[in-house]
């Protein structure tokens, strides 16, 4: 299907310097894979990474939505989505969709900080290399 395993980061803004300083701290390991973003995460974690990131849309112009298209074309095979349980999203619909294709595809999704180490330590011990072939 395709040689490197595909990772999404997306985080809403409350949750946006948690995910910058996961990527910071998971750099070398996030360098070795294909990495989309929706547009305003991307943005920061370029900025202040050397990761090398595939923007999308921002989230509530439609990334979600983006991010769920490449999931059905099996393009993406971890997500980690810190998303703000505090705070209501106008995009609400698209976050459940996005999720909801998660579930139907059966792509990891770690929605906080605590799982989303889980599941960068095990896709750095090739724990999702079965999604290669
Ligand atoms: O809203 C988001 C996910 O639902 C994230 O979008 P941004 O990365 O553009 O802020």
């Amino acid at each position: 299907m395709h040689k490197i395993l595909n990772v999404a980061l997306i985080a809403h803004d409350k949750k946006k310097d948690t995910l910058v300083s996961f990527c910071i701290a998971y750099e070398s390991i996030l360098a070795k894979y294909g990495l989309y973003a929706t547009g305003t995460t991307g943005k920061r974690i370029m900025a202040e990474t050397n990761l090398d990131i595939h923007r999308l849309a921002s989230g509530p112009l439609g990334g979600d939505q983006q991010i769920g298209s490449l999931i059905v074309n099996k393009d993406i095979d971890l997500v980690i989505f810190l998303r703000d349980p505090l705070t209501a999203q106008a995009h609400e619909p698209d976050i459940q969709a996005l999720i909801r294709l998660c579930d139907v595809y059966s792509v990891p999704i770690a929605t906080n900080l605590a799982s989303a180490e889980i599941f960068i330590k095990a896709l750095n011990d090739g724990e999702l290399n079965w999604r290669l072939d």
